[in-house]
């Protein structure tokens, strides 16, 4: 950014832990952050020709994750086992494990929360999350005179990606479906199977990771930091066999609130504070998951 490059951001963690001090170089520097993320790539598109004050809200879709349709009672009584093999499959993306596994727990939708919000300047009030089975709809604008502008196309990074590299052209492109090489035309001529779009609002019981990160976002300074560090580490320690499932969520309220008890918030951070923020948030979560063994 100081040498006066754009930036296109597929790494959704640097800007959610390093906010504080990477939004502020936008302006200083006169660069722009070209959004890789599908939602944030999907929003970025569909503000192209809203004017400045035109946005209402800014609606991020996601899948739910493979635990969709599966109760969370349900959840509470299966093999912890079938529960952290299930975790790193993804209904409709094809991705690396730890964000597979934040798809199962939704974090990757609270995180994408905290992103959307340095990306685009909106207030946590204005960003909600919907349900959206299909991933087809990869997010949606809410305009102030109740126009809602969405971006559609099949679960594939490879238009994200593009339209990073080429924006603001739209370049001819062949991206059929990848996982069963059908050409997107397809999708209206789907009679009902593909052709059905749907969206519910997440339950926050199922899925309290989404709380913890809007209240993270809220809190600002280094506390998301804190958090996207303690849940690599937590999603670390399910890939190691160390905690369950349904552990994460209760790992991450336990080290956000250790954060609050040890006074480990810095509210205008550095960066190298946020460094140490990082840091400190996988010792957390490892500390904290011990105790959780020990309770046990
Ligand atoms: N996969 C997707 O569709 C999407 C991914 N993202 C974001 O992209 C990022 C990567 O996700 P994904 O591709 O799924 O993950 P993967 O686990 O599939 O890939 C991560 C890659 O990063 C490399 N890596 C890890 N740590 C370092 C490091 N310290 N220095 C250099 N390279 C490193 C790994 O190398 P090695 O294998 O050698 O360890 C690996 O090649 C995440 O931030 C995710 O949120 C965002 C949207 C969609
Ligand atoms: C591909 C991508 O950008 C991911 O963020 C994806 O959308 C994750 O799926 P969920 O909607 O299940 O989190």
């Amino acid at each position: 950014m100081k040498a006066g490059k754009d930036i296109a951001l597929a790494n959704k963690e640097t800007l959610i832990a390093g906010g504080p001090v990477i939004a502020p170089m936008f302006e200083q520097y006169g660069v722009s952050m070209l959004p890789v993320d599908s939602e944030h790539s999907a929003i970025f598109q569909c503000l192209q020709g809203i004017p400045k004050g035109g946005v209402k809200k800014i609606i991020l879709t996601g899948s739910g994750g493979t635990f969709r349709d599966v109760p969370l009672e349900e959840m509470r009584t299966m093999d912890p086992e079938v529960l952290r093999k299930r975790s790193t499959t993804h209904p409709n993306w094809d991705m690396g494990a730890k964000i597979t596994v934040d798809s199962s727990t939704m974090m990757n939708k609270g995180l994408e929360v905290i992103e959307a919000h340095w990306l685009y300047g909106v207030d946590y009030d204005d960003i909600e999350i919907s349900i959206h089975p299909q991933s087809i709809v990869h997010s949606a604008v809410e305009c102030q005179d109740t126009a809602v502008i969405m971006q559609m196309g099949w679960p594939d990074m490879r238009l994200p990606i593009l339209y990073a590299l080429s924006h603001p052209a739209r370049v001819p492109a062949d991206l059929p479906n990848p996982r069963d090489g059908r050409d997107f035309g397809d999708w209206w001529k789907g009679e009902g199977k593909d052709g059905k779009l749907t969206f519910s609002k997440p339950d926050l019981e199922k899925y309290p990771c989404i709380g913890l990160a809007y209240k993270a976002g809220r809190r600002g300074g280094t506390m998301p930091a804190i958090l996207s560090a303690a849940n690599e580490q937590a999603v670390e320690l399910l890939l190691t066999k160390v905690i369950d499932f349904l552990d994460i969520s209760v790992v991450l309220e336990k080290a956000m609130d250790m954060a609050e008890a040890e006074n480990k918030v810095v509210l205008e951070p550095t960066l190298e504070d946020i460094v140490e923020a990082d840091r400190w948030g996988r010792e957390a979560a490892t500390l904290v998951s011990k105790t959780l063994k020990t309770a046990a």
